[in-house]
């Protein structure tokens, strides 16, 4: 992403003010990844232009996998243009070598989607990719008639893939440790050229994102010219939890309580801790008055919503009580071990922090900022600079992590202090 460079640390510094202000934030990096897939794999039928689309790492990293399969993507960020596929085939490239970098989306729904072709294609991404969980989407692949191998034999990528299309009536699969397996499956087989039946084995995580697929499934039906993309509701979070922090309130367009990404549910938890929600025709306003009041601390379950498991925590350090996330066992493989992570940065900043198999408690204490470490983790740097808008000190190390989902971040919330 050359639009952004930063420096290898960034000095946050605190906000005097408690801001009244509205924010735009952009596409949803779930839905934009989707939408390419279903784009592409029904390309056959027409082209489609997105609109709306996520220009990010993971994003482009989807646009360099489908260009290497053949397909014909022009870029015109916020504007993606996916071209009728004339080749005749289904994926049109016969082998393809494909770097996904840390995208789970990209490595999942792409490791499905090339399953349908005829050929034989390789999948790989970089270290922290390497230790991430595909094994479950490879056994389902397998029972399709596919050889879909981890070439480690470690049931992680680099994986790869050598098809000549998906046999067999009925596939089970197992959603726990990623739902991503789920969707990316959910996604190839309507494309399959007879039908199969796609069964669950075992508790599915992450449900809301199954949903959104098969949302998106109804709407594309055959083919959609034309699909406009959500704003992204997981970057939305970061600047709903700062009113809750600091006081005041902020508006962020777009927001819909009955939007496709189930994130969403992030001011619901806001809610529970003490701050009002207001929906308006143009977006969800957040806002908290700490006049006379302070935040609640919660116990609350966050399977659903786990990409918003740092930013509540980050809330949870200015509550006047504990609280406790439950049942996020599954955000131990995303971009880092992240409740490791935000343990041993939150105590770094003074407060106690139990940590469990599947979550953690956090008890409110003294803060001092410090350099923090964010673990080539955009969502682990984007929460922690929550602390430096109330804490002086605070010091993000390589903010530009933040490129995986949200290359404007920094520049998103320098604008919310206004003109100097
Ligand atoms: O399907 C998706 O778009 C996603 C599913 C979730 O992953 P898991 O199912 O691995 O929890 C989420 O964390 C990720 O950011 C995006
Ligand atoms: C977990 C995430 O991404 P992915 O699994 O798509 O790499 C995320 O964006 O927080």
């Amino acid at each position: 992403m050359s639009e952004f460079t930063y420096p290898a640390e960034l000095p946050i510094v605190p906000m005097t003010k408690s801001p009244h202000a509205t924010v735009s934030v952009p596409g949803s990096k779930s839905i934009t990844n989707r939408a390419m897939v279903l784009a592409a794999l029904a390309s056959r039928s027409g082209p489609c232009e997105l609109t709306g689309a996520l220009r990010s790492e993971d994003t482009e990293v989807m646009v360099d996998c489908l260009t290497r399969l053949g397909f014909r993507v022009d870029a015109d960020w916020p504007t993606v243009t996916v071209h009728a596929n004339t080749s005749g085939r289904i994926i049109p490239a016969e082998s393809a070598e494909l770097f996904v970098a840390n995208s789970g989306t990209t490595m999942r729904f792409v490791t499905a989607m090339v399953a349908l072709g005829h050929g034989r294609y390789r999948l790989d991404g970089i270290p922290r990719m390497r230790e991430r969980p595909i094994r479950d989407l490879l056994d389902a692949l397998q029972q399709l008639g596919v050889d879909a191998v981890s070439d480690a034999g470690n049931g992680c990528p680099p994986v790869t893939i050598t098809t000549t299309g998906l046999a067999g009536d009925t596939v089970r699969i197992r959603a726990g440790l990623s739902s991503q397996f789920l969707s990316g499956l959910m996604m190839a087989v309507p494309f399959a050229d007879h039908p199969i039946a796609v069964q669950t084995d075992g508790p599915v995580v992450s449900e809301p994102y199954i949903e959104m697929t098969q949302h998106m499934l109804r709407q594309w039906g055959r083919h959609a010219p034309r699909y406009a993309i959500e704003p992204d509701a997981s970057a939305a979070s970061y600047f709903f939890a700062i009113p809750a922090i600091l006081g005041g309130d902020i508006a962020v367009r777009g927001m819909r309580r009955d939007m496709l990404q189930g994130d969403v549910k992030f001011v619901e938890a806001l809610e529970q801790m003490g701050c009002i929600v207001e929906h308006t025709p143009d977006g969800i306003r957040l806002a908290f008055d700490p006049t006379g009041r302070t935040l609640r601390g919660i116990d609350i379950d966050m399977n659903a919503i786990s990409d918003t498991v740092m930013t509540l925590a980050v809330v949870a350090l200015f509550a006047d009580g504990p609280t406790t996330i439950r049942n996020v066992a599954h955000i131990r493989h995303k971009e880092t071990d992240r409740i490791a992570a935000v343990a041993t940065e939150l105590r770094k900043l003074g407060a106690e922090v139990e940590e469990r198999d599947d979550g953690l408690t956090i008890h409110p204490r003294p803060l001092t900022g410090c350099a923090v470490d964010t673990y080539n983790d955009h969502r682990m740097a984007m929460s922690l600079a929550l602390v430096g808008l109330k804490v002086p000190g605070v010091v993000i190390r390589n903010p530009g992590c933040v490129a995986k989902t949200y290359p404007g971040f920094w520049h998103d919330l320098e604008k919310l202090r206004g003109p100097a």
